[in-house]
């Protein structure tokens, strides 16, 4: 895919490489996105906050780039995060202050970065909430799936990180792309939410693809089955085979496939589905993954009006969707608020990226808090979920420098 972001401003001069922009993000008022292709950085004074509930959320963007526009700014962009659930207040803003470069995948050529400390001491962890309590929700949903209620629902938990004084925000940005090349890393200010003076930020490193839009092309990349990787290659490669021909696993899959079609179909004139799922590997994680790809009919809908349509996907949510969603409001007893929901940008062209908000955490002051969810179907056993959350939390424990005993299990 060529870069998306070639025509949107940079008014900072910056140069197109993305390690100045990453070098130049400020944890208390940016907005940082990446991807393989194209790096965002977008900077106040940002023209609105667009926060109503999704519904006509890209009506809203669309309106307010148009008069961008108007005002003369060439490419205004919309950039942000959408919670999990829909009708909750967004965190969109609309943006004339962007700064573009290629993608991350190219820090490979350039110094490297090295990876830095978060905080001088280490933070206290604690799991929120306890795995005895998680590992009852799974055989909840397990319970649920035999009286035929639903088929699969994403079930997740957090870990809390206290640190004696702020960890460094901007260290951690910069530790998750070092790691995460091939995936999408971001930083979002949420004080707009929250009118607070203190650090507020959504950092993330998501593996997972929900839209990007080009013109009338459109690309999805959606995950579903996963395997925590072994720092043994033996037992790695092992993981990954029994992976690829898990019957559980694909059955999982199977099911966001469906839903994407579903929702992708009524926009695009083709959508090529490859019928079967490949290999997808992050740092921490295999994945099964399916290269979606797509022709729209015109190209009226943009990018956030097919994130929009597509989410919340079965791969963080469940299936059918609406018990699927009941049974996490039942069953997880924590607000998900932005995790699992989507992070991302369109222009006023109507391209942009948008991924699922998963690999994350929201720093606040002297507090990380991080997310990882599973998906649950039949078959699916309460001491593995929860070790592959566990594993999951991994993505921004090594950011952080950070380690969970096995016990808690956490390690690889
Ligand atoms: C919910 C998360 O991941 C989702 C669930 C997956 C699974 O159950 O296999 C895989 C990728 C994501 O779609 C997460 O990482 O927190």
């Amino acid at each position: 895919m060529q870069p998306i972001t070639e025509q949107v401003n940079n008014l900072s001069g910056v140069s197109s490489l993305s390690q100045p922009l990453i070098e130049q993000y400020c944890a208390h008022s940016d907005v940082f996105f990446t991807s393989k292709e194209n790096t965002l950085l977008a900077k106040p004074p940002f023209a609105s906050l667009l926060v109503a509930g999704t519904k006509n959320l890209a009506e809203q963007a669309c309106e307010s780039l148009r008069f961008a526009k108007e005002l003369g700014f060439n490419n205004p962009v919309v950039i942000g995060a959408v919670p999990f659930d829909v009708k909750r207040p967004a965190h969109l803003r609309v943006s004339t202050n962007v700064a573009t470069a290629i993608g991350l995948e190219h820090l490979k050529t350039l110094t490297p970065l090295k990876k830095e400390a978060i905080s001088e001491q280490p933070g206290a962890i604690t799991q929120q909430p306890a795995p005895s309590i998680f590992k009852r929700s799974v055989q909840n949903a397990l319970e649920r799936f035999a009286r035929g209620e639903l088929e699969k629902v994403v079930l997740s938990r957090t870990l809390e990180v206290d640190y004696p004084t702020p960890p460094n925000t901007h260290a951690l940005l910069k530790n998750l792309a070092l790691k995460n090349t091939q995936g999408f890393t971001f930083a979002i200010d949420l004080k707009g939410l929250e009118s607070s003076e203190r650090v507020h930020t959504l950092v993330g490193a998501s593996p997972e693809l929900l839209i990007a839009r080009k013109g009338n092309r459109v690309y999805a990349h959606p995950l579903a089955g996963s395997e925590p990787r072994s720092q043994d290659p033996v037992l790695d490669n092992a993981r990954a085979e029994q992976l690829l021909c898990s019957e559980k696993d694909l059955r999982e899959h199977a099911l966001v496939i469906k839903a994407i079609k579903e929702a992708l179909t009524p926009f695009c004139k083709h959508l090529h589905i490859p019928d079967v799922p490949s290999l997808v590997s992050t740092e921490t994680m295999w994945h099964l993954g399916t290269q979606i790809e797509g022709e729209l009919k015109d190209t009226q809908a943009s990018a956030l009006t097919l994130a929009l349509a597509m989410h919340p996907t079965p791969a963080v949510c469940g299936y059918p969707t609406q018990a699927a969603f009941e049974a996490i409001q039942a069953l997880e007893d924590y607000d998900r608020n932005l995790f699992t929901g989507m992070v991302g940008w369109c222009n006023s062209e109507g391209d942009g990226e948008w991924v699922v908000t998963i690999r994350c955490a929201q720093v606040e002051d002297c507090k990380i808090r991080l997310y990882a969810g599973a998906g649950i179907v039949t078959g699916s056993s309460p001491e593995k979920e929860t070790l592959e959350t566990g594993a999951k939390f991994n993505t921004m424990l090594n950011a952080m420098g950070a380690e969970m005993n096995t016990a808690q299990g956490a390690k690889q």
